[in-house]
């Protein structure tokens, strides 16, 4: 049966080092799984944790509604697969696969059966022979998988278990794991620093920072409807502006920012007064052309920068309120932009585009 993890109060220290923050969560049986952020900011300690490789210095983890304290990595319903993947070079395929059940002291005939049928699973039928250095490193990838799953772990715990392929075989990966995971269902718990390989294949994401999640939810929630500056800027390009608030009406807040007053929607209750950052994404951002009419708000103008030719699009750098510069892209229409560095230029957005958050720190680029 899969099992669900439940993370109370979790608190991880070092010494005076917190490395996680109180983190809540409960993941449900069957999930996939992502815990996303920078480097540091905790998602292996978490791992680490789950696993029974360190014990959380306070707060509870419970899979499938047991208290995991004192319950060692062996005993624990879990199999974790790691970046460097620990596979035996000198061993087969299905030598490897079978490797944990026959720790367990399984038969001979029992573990070549299931060594066959992990094959299948993992599309490398009939290649159990094989050597392992004779793979390449998605076979390499997929193998691994299955020597974890050959256990029936009731949850696979993956630490950044692409970041070694190169990057189309590391986009492959996504959907082959995304598959495996569906056909084998127990829970995925999966952790990584790439918003690409969170966002495709995810049911839900936690995004950390520093030690904290600062937000659980599916990707497009995540991406859409980021709770704080540091999701917003995190998860996806972004634009911020920074600025006091100045309105509310209704769902929207209106800053005094120094382009002028901005107006988006206001998800987190800001009030008059309240430091705030109004997030524009870069496909939320259009220019306004020579003879369009001006709309009445959410104008910006501001000097270009510079201008990167991508084929089929252009992308745009204005001088922003901060030194971080305003992007977007312009698509190609064949005759490139009849803007120039220099120039100065409109840019607008649509108020329901832009979302507006309290005052926060940014992800570093
Ligand atoms: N055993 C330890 N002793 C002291 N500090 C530790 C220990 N393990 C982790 N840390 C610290 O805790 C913080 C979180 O580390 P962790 O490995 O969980 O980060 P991460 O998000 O997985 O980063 P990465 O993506 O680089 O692996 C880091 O600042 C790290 O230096």
């Amino acid at each position: 049966m899969s099992s669900g993890v439940d993370l109370e109060h979790v608190t991880i220290r070092f010494g005076d080092f917190t490395a996680v923050d109180d983190a809540n969560l409960a993941i449900r049986k069957g999930e996939f799984f992502s815990f996303l952020g920078p480097s540091g900011c905790g998602k292996t300690t978490i791992l680490r944790a789950v696993s029974g490789f360190n014990e959380p210095t306070e707060g509870t983890i419970r899979i499938n509604g047991s208290d995991m304290r004192g319950i060692g990595p062996n005993k624990r319903p879990t199999a974790l697969i790691f970046q460097n993947l620990a596979l035996f070079p000198l061993m087969s395929v299905a030598d490897n696969i079978a490797f944990g059940l026959e720790v367990e002291g399984v038969k001979y005939i029992e573990r070549r059966r299931r060594a066959e049928e992990l094959l299948d699973l993992i599309a490398l039928s009939g290649q159990g022979d094989k050597m392992v250095s004779e793979l390449s490193g998605g076979q390499k990838q997929r193998v691994a998988i299955a020597r974890a799953l050959a256990v029936e772990p009731e949850v696979l715990l993956l630490d950044e278990p692409l970041s070694a392929l190169d990057l189309k075989l590391r986009q492959h990966m996504r959907s082959e794991l995304r598959n495996i995971q569906q056909r084998v269902g127990i829970t995925f718990i999966y952790i990584t620093h790439d918003q690409g390989e969170a966002l495709t294949m995810s049911d839900r994401i936690a995004v950390m920072s520093a030690g904290v999640i600062e937000q659980v939810g599916d990707g497009s929630t995540i991406y859409n409807e980021p709770e704080t500056a540091f999701v917003a800027s995190f998860v996806g390009e972004n634009n911020p502006f920074y600025g006091k608030v100045v309105k509310v009406d209704g769902e929207y807040a209106q800053i005094q920012n120094k382009f002028g007053l901005l107006r988006g929607r206001n998800t987190q209750d800001m009030s008059v007064g309240d430091s705030a950052i109004l997030f524009v994404r870069p496909e939320a951002l259009s220019l306004v052309e020579g003879n369009d009419t001006t709309p009445a708000e959410n104008v910006i103008e501001s000097t270009i920068l510079a201008e990167e030719f991508e084929g089929p699009s252009i992308h745009i750098h204005m001088e922003g309120d901060t030194e971080k510069r305003i992007s977007f892209s312009v698509s190609n229409e064949g005759k490139g932009t009849h803007l120039k560095v220099g120039d100065t230029a409109k840019i607008c957005f649509e108020v329901n585009r832009a979302i507006v958050l309290p005052e926060g720190d940014l992800a570093d680029e």
